[in-house]
């Protein structure tokens, strides 16, 4: 749960009081134009960028764990994974080297072996290409990386920012579709920040527009976010 969330680079304020909640087992999306600060909520949440007020808070069993000037590191401990805009892979490691980086958590190293197995049941390219460098493999494929690396750690939560950026539409397609899928088969939470509101609404259960670093409108339902009249304005013309 996010409250009142303030952050920023130096002098430049991004978000401004920011709220959001994502409960478990859902799909929440931030919806929102670029620079609006989708990525900087998401750099906050994986303890990239450290907020200067407001709070984090994670609910597990019954507890109230407090994620708000934890670094990235004890984040990922609680559970929490991030497919990064732009996916960050390691271009000069193949494939299953940078999968394995993925499993650095400790809860997660003594299921490698399983984690690496259902990642490669889950992408049948990752397994025909491990041994490849990543970085000679096409976007969607890296995409598939970033998504199976993410994984790796036995989330309970997954973050992903921006997946469509650098993808053919067809590819966006089949990367939302597949967060979707892992999504169910690992029980995950997701929060997935994304512009593309047409293939986000795909697997959203409901979701927030974020403009100027605020919550614009927060939608119970998907339904309720396909029809809002802001989303009409922002990416339908209306
Ligand atoms: N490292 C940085 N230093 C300074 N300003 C930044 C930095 N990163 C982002 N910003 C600024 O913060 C604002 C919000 O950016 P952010 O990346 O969070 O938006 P976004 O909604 O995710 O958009 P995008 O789709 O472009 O990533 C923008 O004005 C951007 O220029």
């Amino acid at each position: 749960m996010v409250r009142d969330l303030h952050a920023g680079y130096g002098t430049v304020q991004v978000l401004h009081g920011l709220s959001i909640e994502a409960r478990e087992g859902e799909t929440v999306v931030l919806l929102g134009t670029n620079g609006n600060g989708k990525s900087t909520l998401m750099k906050c949440l994986i303890g990239d960028v450290r907020p200067t007020q407001g709070s984090i808070t994670l609910e597990l069993d019954g507890q109230a764990i407090d994620l708000t000037h934890l670094g990235t590191d004890q984040i990922v401990e609680y559970g929490i994974s991030i497919v990064p805009e732009g996916r960050r892979l390691f271009p000069q490691l193949t494939v299953e080297e940078n999968l394995l980086l993925g499993a650095y958590r400790k809860a997660a190293r003594s299921k490698i072996a399983a984690n690496l197995e259902f990642c490669y049941g889950a992408f049948p390219i990752l397994k025909e290409r491990r041994r490849q460098l990543s970085g000679s493999m096409s976007g969607g494929q890296q995409q598939m990386l970033a998504l199976g690396r993410a994984i790796m750690s036995s989330p309970r939560i997954l973050l992903v920012d921006e997946p469509s950026v650098g993808l053919a539409p067809i590819m966006v397609s089949q990367a939302i579709a597949k967060i979707g899928e892992l999504k169910e088969q690992f029980g995950l939470t997701v929060v997935m920040a994304e512009q593309n509101f047409q293939e986000a609404m795909r697997i959203a259960d409901r979701g927030y527009v974020l403009v100027h670093g605020e919550v614009a409108f927060s939608a119970e339902t998907a339904a309720e976010l396909r029809d809002s009249e802001l989303i009409s304005q922002l990416y339908l013309g209306g």
